[in-house]
């Protein structure tokens, strides 16, 4: 048996899907909303439950209908409507699509007389017309026979502009179609009667209430679908045994099956949705040809015989979507009026307008309904088709490659003279003296095993690479000097590698000093959970000399121990990827950028994308400059053949289809543009006016005006336009009464300009444009409260006041004479923050001697932006080469005041 969700089967059950929930909770069967799946031994265990209560349940909940007064049908469509809220809404909710009358009380039906159909769906002002319905037999029989038949949704829901005396097709279905399943007591001729009658009121204004025939209006009129489910005596516990018949072979097999594993699969093979319901879809659709095609009371007096007719099958090619589709386009592609698509979907309890998109589930729900299959084709766009092309690596194929590492630690503790230390002890004899050139990453060798040291300061390894997903470095070496101890970059480094979550080695450097203090260095790293092995910790430290070259082999030792307990391998029979490390452009040989393979092998030859950098490996050199043909994992190579300079942190990839990877590049390239229009373009809003005005873009604001009246477009004219003054112009280039309209939007549009409304709503045109145009729309009952508005986004336009605000202050510790650089103070930022772009002032002893701008400020050897309290940087000081040790520096900006208008 295939699946279900719970309002297809509790449609097929004839009962309110709403219901249905309640009894599958009761049950114990857990199950989130009406769109839920059921599991095949759960449709046997509901379908068995229905079938031992006899439909008692159904009775009691339809029943209410009956009694449904005048209007009773739009009543609790609103009621429904407000529960959800305003809007629009993308998704079918939780309620129950199908049902949606199912709240009123049994007790209506008490003076019901005729049968419990016709008064129930009758309609105040039909009751005189419709009298002699109200008379019947007793209550309970025909509630019975009555409320089996109520269980098609579609029919409950109010029909827009339904003509007054019509109370509602869906009526006229409840009554018949179960009429026949519920109950062996109902006669076929009582329900046929009055049922029929409805179906014509319901169908055909004019058709109705006197010839008591019945002709369906269109092929999807619900009325019509009442007999699908039977409508002769006896039939119900039949078709329902049938059903759980039907169901017990199917179930078993069905659990085997993962729900999960089901989908997911589902989509990856485009497979078809709403297969589930292909037959019943196929056979109510034919069920509806049929009826239409057979007359009105054929289908009453030979109701039980058309069942027995096989469903003439109505073949529809299936419906293409992707992952979303606009009820347009859907409507577009079944053929059929958008507004159809629209009343479905509000059937089913999702408000949608006719631009909305709506997802692939939802879609597939409607198309069902209405008659039409659907396969949903995902597109995966190139990013995603090049994720897919990267699949995990089988572990028999993995290989170990060498550990990368990093060195990282405070200004001056050793890290270059350690790594240049380990690069000159540990070259292989083939390679000596074969270092031509650095290239941000090298290997060395030890004891038969390579490690990679990546060269590049430790910080922008971690957080320019971590910040674009990359994970470079395997292992970090956090370099202490035994003489100086943990400092400010010492903590820094152990707190990035520890968000990198990378393994740390402490190498306490300069031990060759003589006030060295290697046990005063782990005592403070204690501090911070850094615990060497021989005091109970688990880090490993090595104390080690840069200069002298003492126990250096250890440091690589322990560098490979922790490799071989991280594992660290990879598969070097498939397309290389990577990082970019650097990457510069060479007079000579153009884009040059040297990467680090981390899966896979690279070759000259390939196509390799980074960024929106592409092109063929033309050539690749190692670290010591010769040329190689290939690079396997861990190899840090340079690489000629980009067509542009990849940034550094960038991820490489290599695809085999040349044609796919220049795709791909278009696709970023696309992507890249859209994003930059998107920052770039000016679309003018009370918002950022300000900000706009201060980059110079606007000198005048363009407003359009809509009212309910034209006093209030004028009052507000007048206010506005005298708001203006010398500086700031206020121009109202259109004004008018109603609705905002799409012409509106676009005139703000192309002209810049803010909408403000008073009284008045966009209409729907105008909503999805103003989507798209991004119009600033404005929507006010009080005229005060648009002029305050205005006013004060307008104050923007002024020039603006100038504040100073200080940043943060500076001590001078150190400061070091450079030839043609002048004096660069070594400072440590006491407050705040200083930032390249800040004023600054030189204070000495409380007296500010200087006043200027920051020519630069360092951290490291690299340019900062700015450097944070805490940290040390190096600055100087535009045209100003008096520092001293021990002056303070304070750091500051001049910020822009808003001004209001007078
Ligand atoms: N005595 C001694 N001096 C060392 C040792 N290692 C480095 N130095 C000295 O310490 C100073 C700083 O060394 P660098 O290697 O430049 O330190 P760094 O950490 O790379 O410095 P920055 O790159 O500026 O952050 C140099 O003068 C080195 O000669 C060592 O093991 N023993």
């Amino acid at each position: 048996m295939v699946k279900k969700r719970v309002h297809e089967l509790a449609k097929e059950l004839n009962i309110e899907s709403k219901d249905m929930l309640n009894q599958l909770n009761k049950m114990g069967i857990t199950v989130k909303s009406h769109m839920s799946t059921l599991e095949d031994n759960e449709i046997v265990r509901i379908k068995n439950h229905y079938q031992s209560v006899g439909g008692g349940n159904i009775v009691a909940k339809s029943a209410p209908h009956k009694n449904e007064k005048h209007g009773g049908f739009k009543t609790v469509s609103n009621r429904d409507r407000q529960d959800r809220g305003p809007g629009l809404v993308d998704r079918v909710p939780d309620r129950p699509p199908d049902r949606v009358f199912t709240e009123k009380t049994i007790g209506s039906f008490s003076n019901d007389k005729g049968r419990a159909s016709e008064p129930r769906f009758q309609r105040q002002d039909d009751k005189p017309k419709n009298n002699q319905y109200k008379s019947s037999q007793s209550r309970s029989n025909q509630t019975r026979g009555n409320q089996t038949g109520s269980s098609q949704p579609k029919s409950n829901q109010p029909r827009p502009n339904q003509p007054s005396g019509q109370p509602g097709r869906a009526t006229a279905d409840r009554n018949h179609a179960p009429v026949g399943n519920r109950t062996a007591a109902n006669k076929p001729e009582q329900t046929r009667g009055p049922v029929s009658t409805f179906r014509d009121r319901n169908k055909v204004g004019d058709y109705n209430r006197t010839t008591g025939q019945q002709r369906p209006s269109k092929p999807f009129d619900r009325s019509n679908q009442g007999p699908r489910t039977g409508s002769g005596p006896n039939t119900q516990a039949g078709v329902i045994a049938k059903m759980v018949q039907k169901s017990m072979p199917d179930q078993v097999k069905a659990l085997e099956k993962n729900k999960a594993q089901e989908r997911s699969k589902q989509v990856e093979k485009h497979a078809f949705k709403g297969k589930d319901t292909k037959d019943n879809r196929l056979n109510k659709d034919a069920s509806k040809e049929r009826s239409f095609k057979s007359g009105s009371n054929r289908r009453f007096n030979k109701g039980p015989q058309k069942k027995s007719q096989p469903a003439p099958v109505v073949e529809k090619k299936p419906v293409v979507i992707g992952d979303t589709i606009t009820v347009k386009t859907l409507a577009e592609k079944m053929r059929i009026n958008a507004g159809e698509v629209i009343k479905k979907l509000m059937e089913l309890g999702t408000l949608a307008t006719i631009n909305q998109e709506i997802d692939a589930d939802t879609a597939t729900i409607v198309a069902n309904e209405m008659g039409f299959e659907v396969q949903v084709k995902v597109e995966l766009d190139k990013e995603a088709q090049l994720m897919m092309k990267e699949p995990e690596d089988d572990a028999e194929n993995l290989r170990w490659r060498p550990p990368v590492v990093t060195i990282m630690g405070h200004v001056d503790h050793g890290k270059t003279s350690l790594l240049d230390a380990i690069r000159h002890t540990h070259v292989t004899a083939s390679e000596e003296g074969g270092i031509t050139q650095h290239i941000g990453a090298y290997q060395v060798e030890h004891k038969g095993r390579k490690i990679t040291f990546v060269d590049t300061p430790g910080h922008a390894a971690f957080t320019a690479m971590r910040a674009r997903g990359a994970k470079v470095t395997d292992i970090a070496i956090v370099v202490i000097a035994a003489d100086d101890g943990v400092m400010p970059q010492t903590v820094e480094a152990i707190n990035h590698a520890r968000a990198a979550d990378v393994p740390i080695i402490v190498a306490i450097n300069k031990i060759d000093k003589p006030g060295a203090d290697p046990e005063k260095v782990k005592r403070e790293l204690t501090e911070y959970n850094l615990v060497p092995e021989a005091w109970g910790g688990d880090t490993i430290f090595v104390e080690v000399s840069a200069k002298e070259k003492l126990n250096l082999p250890e440091l690589l030792e322990m560098i490979l121990l922790v490799a071989e307990v991280g594992e660290f391998k990879a598969n070097p029979n498939r397309a290389a990827r990577g990082t970019v490390i650097e990457a510069e452009l060479d007079k000579g040989r153009g884009p040059v950028a040297t990467v680090l393979v981390q899966n896979g092998t690279l070759r000259v030859g390939d196509f390799i994308i980074a960024g929106v950098a592409y092109g063929k490996v033309r050539a690749m050199m190692d670290y010591t400059g010769r040329r190689v043909s290939k690079a396997g994992p861990s190899t840090p190579v340079e690489v000629l053949g980009f067509s542009g300079v990849p940034p550094a942190g960038e991820l490489f990839y290599t695809v085999e289809d040349e044609k796919f990877g220049k795709q791909l590049i278009d696709e970023r390239f696309t992507k890249k543009r859209e994003e930059e229009f998107r920052l770039s373009a000016p679309k003018i809003s009370l918002d950022d006016l300000f900000n706009q005005i201060q980059e110079g873009q606007v000198k005048e604001l363009n407003i359009i005006i809509k009212a309910d009246v034209q006093g209030s477009v004028e009052a507000v004219r007048q206010s506005l336009e005298q708001m203006g003054n010398s500086e700031v112009r206020v121009n109202v280039i259109h004004g008018g009464v109603g609705a905002i309209t799409e012409s509106d939007i676009m005139l703000a549009s192309a002209s810049n300009a803010i909408i403000i409304g008073f009284n008045v709503r966009p209409v729907e045109n105008a909503r999805n444009a103003v989507e798209t145009e991004k119009v600033d729309i404005r929507l006010y009952r009080i005229i005060y409260d648009a002029i305050e508005d205005i006013k004060k986004a307008m104050s923007g336009l002024l020039e603006p006041e100038y504040k100073e605000v200080v940043l943060g202050r500076a001590e001078v510790r150190k400061t070091f004479k450079v030839t043609k650089v002048g004096t660069i103070a070594g400072c440590y930022i006491t407050e705040g923050k200083v930032t390249r772009d800040a004023g600054v002032r030189v204070i000495r002893d409380g007296i500010v001697i200087h006043e200027g701008h920051l020519d630069s400020l360092k951290r490291f050897k690299d340019d900062a932006k700015e450097v944070m309290q805490g940290y040390e940087c190096g600055i100087t000081v535009e045209r100003f080469n008096d520092i001293r040790e021990g002056d303070q520096l304070e750091a500051y900006i001049v910020e822009a005041v808003k001004r209001e208008l007078a």
